[in-house]
């Protein structure tokens, strides 16, 4: 095994174009997934977390999207490659699962004939093989009675259920990276634990990388092995998940953290918006809602990440030298995070 990263993505950029102008929706993002590895995109609605993660094959609507930068997957560049051979990496190496398993789904036809076509278009199987493995898959997701299950249409199956049956289908062809957008956010809390858990279990087992979208820190702290925090198309901070969320470096991860229940936080969220996509604000993008803002953060680009601890980095000037970084460190984020990375753990 070479020490290569499974998918390396470099000075990502994604823009639309819009009656409003150029919509920049992803502005020049780095980041690596290894083999084995979880990795978590979070953020607010608009962040850019849907579009970064669509465009690393490209399923993003072209035109009016634009999208550049270099993707390397398994060492080979996707940017330069041709829709076919895009299209055979996407069915067969790369699966995505999405937020409503619904739209996903062909609603005529049955759930196991359509984990069946996935995998002959992919394999080489005959009919039978691929009856047998897909009523396998659908029992290994969690489907009981599975191989009665296999004959019912979508609409047969919860809202819980056709996400298992998508995970079968994106399993179906083995593939090397799982990207899963907000998944669970349209299932009740117990069923999401549930799916979250199944993924960790076929993590396990299939060794697959999975690149999870949500914007939800709870799914983050059951699931993650690293997060990257977007915010208005950029990344603000990226760390180990217990970096994350035991010692949230950029203002933005702690306006983000303290939103959550245990810290008395309401479901409203951060106070005030995300800038406008077309027409971003100098500086820190988040400057313009930050309470340690100065006039040093509205100038200029996005700050560089630095380097906090190995692994850990934050786009936020007080790190730099010259500022005070305990400006923006936070105490009481402390004791409550560490019982949240210790559920992360279990
Ligand atoms: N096809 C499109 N045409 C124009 N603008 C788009 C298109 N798709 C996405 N955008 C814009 O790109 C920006 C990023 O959207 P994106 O869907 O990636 O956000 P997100 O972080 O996934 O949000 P959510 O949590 O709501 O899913 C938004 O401003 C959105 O309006
Ligand atoms: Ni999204």
């Amino acid at each position: 095994m070479s020490d290569e990263p499974l998918l390396e993505v470099e000075n990502l950029r994604t823009t639309f174009d819009t009656d409003q102008g150029e919509l920049i929706a992803v502005d020049g993002i780095d980041f690596s997934i290894e083999q084995g590895e979880t990795v978590c995109i979070v953020g607010e609605s608009g962040s850019g977390k849907t579009v970064a993660t669509e465009s690393i094959t490209r399923i993003v609507p072209i035109p009016p999207g634009e999208v550049d930068g270099s993707v390397r997957f398994k060492g080979q560049g996707l940017q330069s490659i041709d829709d076919e051979a895009l299209r055979d990496i996407r069915g067969d190496q790369i699966a995505h699962i999405f937020q409503n398993p619904q739209e996903a789904m062909n609603h005529v036809y049955t759930i196991g004939w359509q984990i069946v076509e996935g995998l002959k278009i992919h394999q080489d199987v005959t009919d039978e093989e691929a009856r047998a493995k897909a009523v396998e898959l659908l029992d290994r997701v969690g489907i009981a009675n599975a191989s009665a299950r296999f004959n019912d249409y979508p609409h047969e199956f919860s809202g819980g259920q056709k996400q298992r049956a998508m995970i079968a289908m994106a399993l179906a062809t083995d593939p090397d990276l799982l990207i899963a957008d907000e998944p669970t956010t349209a299932l009740d809390v117990t069923v999401q634990a549930q799916i979250l858990d199944l993924l960790n279990e076929l993590q396990d087992e299939f060794g697959m990388s999975i690149l999870l979208v949500t914007h939800d820190l709870g799914v983050v702290a059951q699931i993650a092995d690293r997060v990257i925090v977007m915010y208005s198309g950029k990344v603000m901070e990226r760390g180990d998940v217990y970096q994350i969320f035991e010692e949230p470096a950029h203002p933005y991860t702690q306006a983000l953290m303290k939103c959550l229940p245990e810290f008395g936080g309401n479901a409203g969220g951060i106070q005030g918006t995300l800038p406008d996509p077309t027409d971003p604000p100098d500086g820190c993008r988040f400057a313009p809602r930050c309470e340690h803002a100065a006039s040093d953060c509205t100038v200029g680009d996005q700050p560089a990440e630095i380097e906090i601890e190995p692994g850990h980095l934050a786009s936020c000037i007080y790190y730099q030298q010259g500022y005070d970084s305990s400006v923006v460190q936070n105490d009481d984020l402390g004791t409550n995070a560490n019982e949240r990375t210790e559920a992360a753990d279990d």
